[in-house]
C-alpha cells in the first residue's frame, strides 16, 4: 500500500461562505511527484493552500507526515514543506542571496545556526537554478524568469522533505521550464522528495509527474497515473479540448497531440 505524506478526508475549503472544494478526499503519496491539474478556477490553488497549511479548511483536517497541519507552527510547517506560491513577492532592495537565505529561516533556532551549512545550502540552491552570476543582484532588477528561478532557489534552500509549487514554470522560457521540471525530478529521484506541483501543460504533467489529481469545479474528477488520468474522454469533459492521446514506447506516458477547443470562443 502506498504511504501518503499528505492526506485529508471530507475536506472542504473556500473563502467565507464561498465553498470551492467540497467534501473531497485527497491523498498525496510519499516520494512521488504529484501534479494538480484542472482548468482555470477549478480550485487548484485553494486546495494547494489548505494542503500546505497557509489556509485553514472549512471542514475536515489535513494530515502532513503524521501531524495535523493546523496544529503546527509556521516554523514547524516550514521544516516539513517548502512552498512556492503563485505570485511570490520579495521585500524591496534585497539581493538574490538574501532572498534565498530566507529559505533557511526554519533551520534557525534562536540565534543558533550554522553559517557554513546555510552558505552551502544557499550557494547550492542558486547554482541549481543557474543564477550564480546574479547572486548579488537586487531581485527587483531581474527579469520575470530570473526572479521565478530565485524564488525556486529559496524553496530549494529550505531543504524540506516536501516541496509544493503553484505553477513554478510561469514566466519561464521552454528551456528553463524543462530545466526546472528536470531539477524537481532529480530531487525526487535522488533525495526522495515528495513534490506537489500545479501545472497547466498536460504534456509536461504527463512527462514529469507519477501521480495526477485532476480538479474540475472544486471536485476531484480523476486520480492516478498520467496514463489513467489523461484520457481523451477526460480531456474533453474537463478541459473542453479534443486531443489525440498517444503513448511513449513504454506505454505509460501519454502525449496529447492535435489539441483544439471543442467550443470556439467568439
Ligand atoms: N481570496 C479569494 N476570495 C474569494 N474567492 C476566491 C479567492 N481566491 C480564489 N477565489 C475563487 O475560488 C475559485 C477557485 O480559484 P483557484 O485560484 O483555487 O483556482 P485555480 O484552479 O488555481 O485557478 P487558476 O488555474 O486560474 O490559477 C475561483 O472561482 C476564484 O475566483
Amino acid at each position: 500500500m502506498t504511504e501518503n505524506m499528505i492526506s485529508a478526508q471530507h475536506l472542504s475549503a473556500g473563502y467565507g461562505h464561498h465553498v470551492i472544494i467540497n467534501d473531497q478526499m485527497i491523498q498525496i503519496p510519499t516520494g512521488k511527484i504529484t501534479g494538480l491539474i484542472g482548468p482555470n478556477g477549478s480550485g487548484k490553488t485553494t486546495l494547494f493552500n489548505v494542503l500546505n497549511g497557509f489556509e485553514k479548511p472549512l471542514a475536515g483536517e489535513v494530515r502532513l507526515s503524521g501531524h495535523t497541519v493546523s496544529d503546527l507552527t509556521a516554523k514547524q510547517r516550514a521544516l516539513k514543506v517548502a512552498c512556492l506560491c503563485q505570485h511570490p513577492t520579495a521585500p524591496d532592495g534585497i539581493t538574490v542571496h538574501e532572498l534565498v537565505g530566507y529559505g533557511r529561516y526554519a533551520h534557525h533556532v534562536g540565534l543558533r545556526h550554522s553559517k557554513k551549512v546555510d552558505s552551502r545550502a544557499i550557494a547550492g540552491a542558486i547554482e541549481a537554478v543557474h543564477l550564480t552570476t546574479f547572486t548579488n543582484r537586487q531581485v527587483s532588477s531581474l527579469s520575470g524568469g530570473q526572479r521565478q528561478r530565485a524564488f525556486i532557489a529559496m524553496t530549494l534552500a529550505q531543504d524540506s522533505p516536501v516541496m509544493m509549487m503553484d505553477e513554478p514554470t510561469t514566466y519561464l522560457d521552454l528551456t528553463n521550464q524543462l530545466q526546472i521540471l528536470s531539477l524537481l525530478q532529480e530531487l525526487n529521484q535522488t533525495l526522495n522528495k515528495t513534490i506537489v506541483i500545479i501545472l497547466h501543460d498536460l504534456n509536461q504533467a504527463a512527462a514529469y509527474c507519477q501521480h495526477l489529481i485532476c480538479l474540475s469545479g472544486g471536485q476531484v474528477k480523476a486520480v492516478g497515473t498520467p496514463r489513467e488520468v489523461l484520457t481523451q474522454q477526460l480531456i474533453a469533459d474537463v478541459f473542453q479540448v479534443a486531443a489525440e492521446v498517444t503513448y511513449d514506447q513504454n506505454q505509460d506516458c501519454p502525449q496529447m497531440l492535435n489539441c483544439h477547443p471543442l467550443e470556439v470562443v467568439s
